[in-house]
């Protein structure tokens, strides 16, 4: 494979040990608890499914993951190192869940690819050939390159979401975080982003993704791991699709009624 799909090229991607280990964490936001006593840990080259239900943690672990919310209590290591190191290295990405994200911010699909590359600039981010290969690269892989110039804000749902993953790609990141990526997407482009991460898998990334298309999940992910505040379990998505799980992770009783 070449391009930026493929590009795991940090210094981390060298060393050993896991690519996420998360250990005992617990966030608060004032006196709710989301996330508690959550430990998990991803080796490199897996893609793994998160799953659960509104409001069961998943876009705090992301966060927390990034370093953007603190924890009460545990430890993130990222390819070995703290949450902001590794931002700063450029080894993790995070693609975030729409509402996240400001339209309105004057940028257009290109710079918002290239903002993937900042880490690899110099401090005047002056764009180099190698970032706008990158981009350009990007781009084609999420089939954006047609609607580059156009402002963010005017693309719709599904091109959005593509043109964040473009950014993960571009940035080549060990470790990739997605917040719904397939949330509002077409079936094309969920197979675009799909095929998209099996590839950065297949080349040595990890990724971390939540999905409410449990359907999907096999096709997707080599793992699942089931969230509601904590970490019911962590398996193959065929164990993760069984209806106890699912029953317990969503508050379903058997039967498909909603437990208050
Ligand atoms: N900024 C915040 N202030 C207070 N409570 C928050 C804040 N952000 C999240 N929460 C609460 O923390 C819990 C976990 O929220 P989180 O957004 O992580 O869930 P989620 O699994 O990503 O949900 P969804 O599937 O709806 O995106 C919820 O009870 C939520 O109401």
């Amino acid at each position: 494979m070449s391009g930026p799909a493929a590009s795991v090229g940090h210094a981390a991607s060298t060393q050993g040990g896991p690519a996420l280990d998360v250990r005992g964490l617990t966030v608060h936001y004032g006196d709710v608890l989301a996330l508690d006593d959550v430990s998990l840990t991803l080796r490199r080259g897996t893609i793994c499914g998160l799953i659960g239900m509104n409001g069961s943690g998943k876009s705090t672990l992301f966060k927390a993951i990034m370093g953007t919310v603190k924890p009460d209590r545990g430890s993130v290591a990222i390819a070995g190192l703290a949450p902001k190191q590794a931002r700063r290295a450029g080894i993790v990405g995070y693609v975030p869940q729409s509402e996240e994200v400001d339209w309105s911010f004057p940028l257009s699909v290109y710079d918002v690819v290239m903002m993937g590359r900042y880490g690899f600039q110099n401090f005047m981010r002056h764009p180099r050939p190698a970032d706008r290969a990158a981009v350009a690269e990007a781009l084609d892989r999420v089939e954006l390159t047609g609607l580059a110039h156009r402002r963010i804000g005017a693309l719709s749902g599904g091109q959005r979401k593509r043109a964040f993953v473009a950014r993960g790609l571009a940035q080549g990141a060990d470790v990739l975080l997605l917040d719904e990526p397939f949330a509002g997407v077409d079936r094309r482009s969920e197979a675009t982003i799909t095929e998209l991460l099996r590839e950065l898998a297949a080349g040595g990334g990890t990724v971390l993704v939540s999905s409410h298309d449990l359907e999907a999940l096999p096709r997707l992910a080599d793992e699942a791991i089931l969230l509601l505040r904590r970490v019911l379990l962590h398996g193959s998505p065929q164990e993760a699709l069984r209806p106890e799980q699912l029953a317990r992770a969503f508050g379903l009783d058997l039967t498909g009624r909603t437990e208050e």
